[in-house]
C-alpha cells in the first residue's frame, strides 16, 4: 500500500501523523510512504530521518493527498485538505465529528472511508488510540490552569501548592477517567486539594483504591457539581461519553456562583466542551473570559508537546496502521471489531450512530459497511 502523511496545518500543531520508525515499520513490510517536506519538524524529525528510514519526501500536500492510497495524519482534515480526499481513499486520524457537521458534510461528500483514533476501542472497554493524547492532556490540564489562574492571565491570583501559611489551590476534576486521572495525579503533585467526579462506581472505586490517599472523589450529580464549583479555583472538564457530543455540566449561570477569576480548563472541547460557555480555542490564543471565570478550551492540547506527543501516539496508531497497510481496511475491520469501531465514514455514509445522532443524521452500522 502506498502510505502517505502529509504536514499537519491546524494552527499550531507540531505533531505529525507517522514517526520515521513507524515509516520504516511500514516499508520493511513491503509498504511505500511518502511523506510532506518538513512534516516531522515540529516534533523533531527531520526529512533526512524520513529518508533514511526508506521514506519519499514530496514537497506538496497535493501530491500527498492525490498519490496515497491511505492517509495517516493527526487532527481531523481541515476544509482544505478534505477538497483533497477522493473516493475509496482510506484516512487514519482523529476525527471528532459529532460537534463537527461541516467536517463530516465534506467527508460524506467525498466518498473517502475515514477510520477516527477516538472510536476504536480495546478489549478492556478502553479507547486505545485516545489514550496516549489523553494522558499528554490531563497532565498539561494543570499545568495551563495554573499559569492562568495567575493574575496577568486573568486569573485569581492563587498558586497551586499554596505556601506554608496558606492553603492551596481547590481543583475539580470532572470525569475520573484517562484525563482526568493524570490531572489529578498533576495537580496534587503540584500541592493542590484535588477531587475528582465521575459517574461510574466501578470507576471511582478503582481511583479509590489507588488514589486514596492522593486525591478525593465523589459521585458525580448535579448537586455535588455546583457545590464543589463553588469554591473551586481550578475545574477542569474530562467527561466523555464516547463518540457523542459531550453533555454540559456547568451552565452560563452558574459562572456568577463562582470565585471571580476561577479557570475552567475544558479538556472534552474536542467532543465540543462540557461547559456550557465553553468554545474552542488555539494555542495560539488559548485562553478567553466569561462573567469573570477565565476558559481554556485548546482543542488540540498535546499539539503544545509535541515531540512527546507525536511519539506516544505513533506507539499506539502503529499495529493498527500496519494492519490497515497489511490487510486493506475491510479486511482488516472485518478481523479485528474494535479497529470497525473506528470506522466513522464510508462511501458517503456515516457508520458511527452516536455521530449520527448528534448531527441529526442517518447512520449504517460498521457492519453493513463492510458489505458496501
Ligand atoms: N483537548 C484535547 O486536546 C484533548 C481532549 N481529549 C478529550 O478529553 C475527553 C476525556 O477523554 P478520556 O479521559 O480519554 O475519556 P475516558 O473515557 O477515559 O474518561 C471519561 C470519563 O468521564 C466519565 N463521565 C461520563 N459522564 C460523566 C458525568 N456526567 N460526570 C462525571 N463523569 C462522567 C466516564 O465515566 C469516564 O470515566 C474526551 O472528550 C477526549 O476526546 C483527549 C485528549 C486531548
Ligand atoms: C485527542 C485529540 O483530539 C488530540 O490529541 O488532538
Ligand atoms: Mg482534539
Amino acid at each position: 500500500m502506498l502510505i502517505g502523511c502529509p504536514k499537519e496545518i491546524k494552527p499550531q500543531e507540531f505533531r505529525v501523523g507517522l514517526t520515521p520508525a513507524a515509516a520504516g515499520e511500514a516499508i520493511g513490510r513491503g509498504h511505500s510512504v511518502i511523506v510532506e517536506t518538513n512534516a516531522g519538524m515540529g516534533a523533531g524529525f527531520s526529512d533526512d530521518d524520513y529518508r533514511a528510514a526508506g521514506a519519499t519526501v514530496l514537497d506538496t500536500a497535493e501530491e500527498i493527498f492525490a498519490k496515497a492510497d491511505m492517509i495517516v495524519k493527526v487532527k481531523e482534515p481541515q476544509a482544505v485538505e478534505r477538497k483533497m480526499l477522493r473516493e475509496g481513499q482510506l484516512l487514519f486520524t482523529y476525527l471528532h465529528l459529532a460537534p463537527d457537521p461541516e467536517q463530516t458534510h465534506d467527508l460524506l461528500a467525498s466518498g473517502c472511508t475515514a477510520i477516527a483514533y477516538e472510536t476504536v476501542t480495546d478489549n478492556n472497554g478502553g479507547l486505545p488510540l485516545l489514550a496516549p493524547m489523553s494522558e499528554v492532556a490531563g497532565r498539561l490540564a494543570p499545568q495551563v490552569g495554573s499559569w492562568t489562574l495567575q493574575k496577568a492571565n486573568g486569573g485569581r491570583g492563587v498558586l497551586m501548592g499554596g505556601v506554608p501559611g496558606v492553603g492551596p489551590a481547590k481543583v475539580v476534576v470532572i470525569g475520573g477517567g484517562v484525563v482526568g486521572t493524570h490531572a489529578a495525579k498533576i495537580a496534587a503533585g503540584m500541592g493542590a486539594d484535588v477531587t475528582v467526579l465521575d459517574r461510574s462506581l466501578p470507576r471511582l472505586r478503582y481511583l479509590d483504591d489507588v488514589y486514596g490517599g492522593t486525591f478525593k472523589n465523589q459521585y458525580s450529580t448535579a448537586a455535588a457539581t455546583a457545590e464543589l464549583v463553588q469554591q473551586a479555583d481550578m475545574v477542569i472538564g474530562a467527561v466523555l461519553i464516547p463518540g457523542a457530543a459531550a453533555p454540559k455540566l456547568i451552565s452560563r449561570a452558574q459562572l456568577s456562583t463562582m470565585k471571580p477569576g476561577a479557570v475552567l480548563v475544558d479538556v472534552a472541547i474536542d467532543q465540543g466542551g462540557c461547559f456550557e460557555t465553553s468554545k474552542a480555542t488555539t494555542h495560539a490564543d488559548p485562553i478567553y473570559e466569561v462573567d469573570n471565570v477565565m476558559h481554556y478550551c485548546v482543542a488540540n492540547m498535546p499539539g503544545a508537546v509535541a515531540r512527546t506527543s507525536t511519539i506516544a501516539l505513533g506507539n499506539a496508531t502503529l499495529p493498527f496502521m500496519l494492519s490497515l497497510a497489511d490487510k486493506g481496511w475491510k479486511e482488516a475491520c472485518a478481523a479485528d471489531p474494535h479497529l470497525l469501531n473506528g470506522l466513522n465514514v464510508h462511501a458517503g455514509k456515516l457508520t458511527y450512530a452516536a455521530v449520527g445522532e448528534a448531527l441529526g443524521l442517518d447512520s449504517i452500522t460498521g457492519q453493513d459497511a463492510l458489505n458496501i
